[in-house]
């Protein structure tokens, strides 16, 4: 019996690590373009976060900023323990590139090569990874392991055939395959499902969805799709007019909420009109009212 009074300490292993840390984050590119400024994110490993906004808005600009890709022009960052501000030195950018995995709209599959060589690629940059290039030459254990990949999205039967014969939504699994073969901590997705029909995009959605739960794979993923960022993430983050306007576990996301996001003009600082649900964000009749 605990005596009355003292706090029973959290073990540490229910503690979730910390994936990205953000403090006062701002970005303006070299032309002058303010994208966003004061940004202070904090998303746990456990944590898969749609990240959603207007044309424009700084979604893309904020991925790439969090990974290395872009440099920031204010603030901190710590993305899987590496510390930066502005951009990371080139050994943290290795590091970084290691341990993340990359889907972006347009899969950049070769499309001359296999199916099983294109996964294999997947590889390239971690260590002896010119053998990467090709299956034929890759370690067999990288071979099978690109075959798991396949099997895990659904697609092993297509491993021999050329990228460029495989429709988008399978494509898109490839590339999702290519990504999970790095045996990614954090998987950062770029509107993985922007050019898909709906129910491919469903598809592709889900399979990211479970595997980033299965594999414990922080999942952080940009969409215009509202259905799509309520239905595949625990926590949902909004950006408008270059700040988050709002960070919320999913379930605690209103219609309301996702309106204002898409509101433009001069109405910005004043909230959104209060769109009935089935014209609005709650066209799935998910969200609280
Ligand atoms: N290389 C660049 N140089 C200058 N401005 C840029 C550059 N890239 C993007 N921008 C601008 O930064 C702002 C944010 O762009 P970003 O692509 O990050 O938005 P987004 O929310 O991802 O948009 P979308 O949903 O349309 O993809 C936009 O105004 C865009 O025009």
């Amino acid at each position: 019996m605990q005596p009355a009074g003292m706090v029973q300490p959290i073990p540490a292993q229910v503690i979730p690590a910390q994936v990205i840390r953000t403090r006062g984050l701002s970005k303006t590119y070299p032309n002058g373009q303010a994208v966003f400024a004061g940004v202070h994110l904090d998303i746990s490993a456990d944590q898969r976060v749609a990240l959603i906004g207007s044309n424009g808005a700084g979604k893309s600009t904020l991925l790439k900023c969090l990974i290395g890709l872009l440099p920031s022009t204010g603030g901190e960052i710590m993305t899987l323990g590496e510390s930066f501000s502005t951009a990371p030195s080139p050994a943290q950018l290795r590091r970084l590139r290691r341990q993340i995995g990359f889907v972006f709209q347009n899969h950049g599959l070769v499309g001359r090569q296999s199916v099983l060589t294109n996964v294999v690629q997947g590889k390239l940059g971690l260590p002896g990874s010119w053998r990467a290039f090709h299956h034929a030459i890759a370690r067999r254990e990288w071979r099978e392991e690109a075959m798991q990949a396949l099997a895990e999205v659904r697609l092993a039967e297509r491993a021999g055939a050329r990228a460029d014969q495989l429709s988008g939504g399978q494509a898109q699994r490839v590339a999702i395959a290519r990504a999970l073969i790095r045996r990614p901590k954090l998987m950062i997705a770029d509107e993985p499902a922007a050019s898909l029909d709906p129910a491919v995009g469903r598809e592709i959605m889900t399979i990211f969805s479970d595997l980033a739960r299965e594999h414990g794979i922080t999942l952080v993923y940009t969409t215009h799709d509202m259905k799509h960022a309520l239905d595949y993430s625990d926590r949902v983050i909004a950006l408008r007019a270059g700040q988050v306007h709002f960070d919320l576990p999913t379930a605690q996301v209103r219609a309301r909420d996702m309106d204002e996001v898409f509101t433009h003009g001069a109405f910005a600082d004043e909230g959104a009109p209060d769109i009935p649900a089935a014209q609005g964000a709650n066209a799935g009749g998910l969200l609280h009212a």
